[in-house]
């Protein structure tokens, strides 16, 4: 199996969990990506959802497959949320954020009574923080918040460059909501939760990409086949 196909079925095994008349949340990125096609066959099908989509990309792919949508003010509450992740550490916690999306997709996870990551096994880590932290900043005051964010990770023995996002063309990347990003190399992050309250506390942070408490499993597709892991 590819690396995609492991994506594929990963998010196949997820669908399991879709009952009609459910209200989900759909992640972003390429794992995401295959369980909106699959959703979309069901639909098809005739599974009826109200989907909320946790970025642009996923929206238009979305409404392009013909899947219902609507918004967390329409309805606030979901029942369950599928996204992948960057990473996936011990007690499922997650690096997320490489595509951009971690603010929506966190305000889209929180408002999930369940939160299902899918991804395949190069996503599974012993500790987080191999794949840069993506940290998600006002432009305003750049440079002030880069300082806080090296202080508050040094205060946790974290250092490494902390590099502001560009797209293949050479210009800052903006996210949906209009802020950058910086991607933290901070190799190994032996207390992701001293640190989430410590970047939590930096005016100029607007999220960060480390999801601590949200996934209730974590389907991870090797070429052994798919396995769950669930809560410790
Ligand atoms: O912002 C992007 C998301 O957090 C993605 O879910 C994450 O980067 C994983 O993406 P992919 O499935 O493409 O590896």
């Amino acid at each position: 199996m590819t690396p995609d196909d492991m994506k594929r079925e990963a998010a196949r095994a997820a669908l399991t969990h879709v009952e009609s008349g459910m209200r989900l949340g759909l992640g972003h990125g390429s794992t995401a990506k295959h369980f909106v096609d699959l959703l979309g066959e069901k639909v098809r099908d005739g599974l009826r959802v109200l989907c909320v989509p946790a970025s642009e990309f996923t929206h238009d792919q979305a409404q392009g497959l013909g899947i219902p949508l609507t918004t967390l003010d329409e309805t606030p509450e979901l029942d369950l949320c599928v996204d992948g992740a960057d990473e996936i550490g011990p007690n499922l916690s997650l690096i997320k954020g490489g595509g951009g999306a971690l603010l929506r997709e966190k305000i889209v996870a929180a408002a999930a009574q369940a939160m299902i990551v899918i991804a395949d096994d190069s996503k599974v880590v012993p500790t987080l923080g191999r794949f840069p932290l993506p940290v998600e900043v006002t432009p305003f005051g750049f440079g002030a918040t880069r300082v806080a964010i090296e202080k508050a990770a040094a205060k946790l023995g974290l250092s490494g460059a902390l590099t502001l996002r560009t797209r293949p063309d050479g210009l800052v990347f903006v996210t949906d909501g209009g802020h950058h990003i910086l991607d933290c190399h901070f190799e190994k992050i032996l207390d992701p939760a001293a640190l989430a309250a410590g970047l939590s506390t930096i005016p100029g942070v607007v999220e960060h990409g480390l999801f601590l408490g949200y996934a209730k499993g974590a389907y991870v597709a090797g070429n052994a086949g798919v396995r769950f892991i669930g809560p410790a």
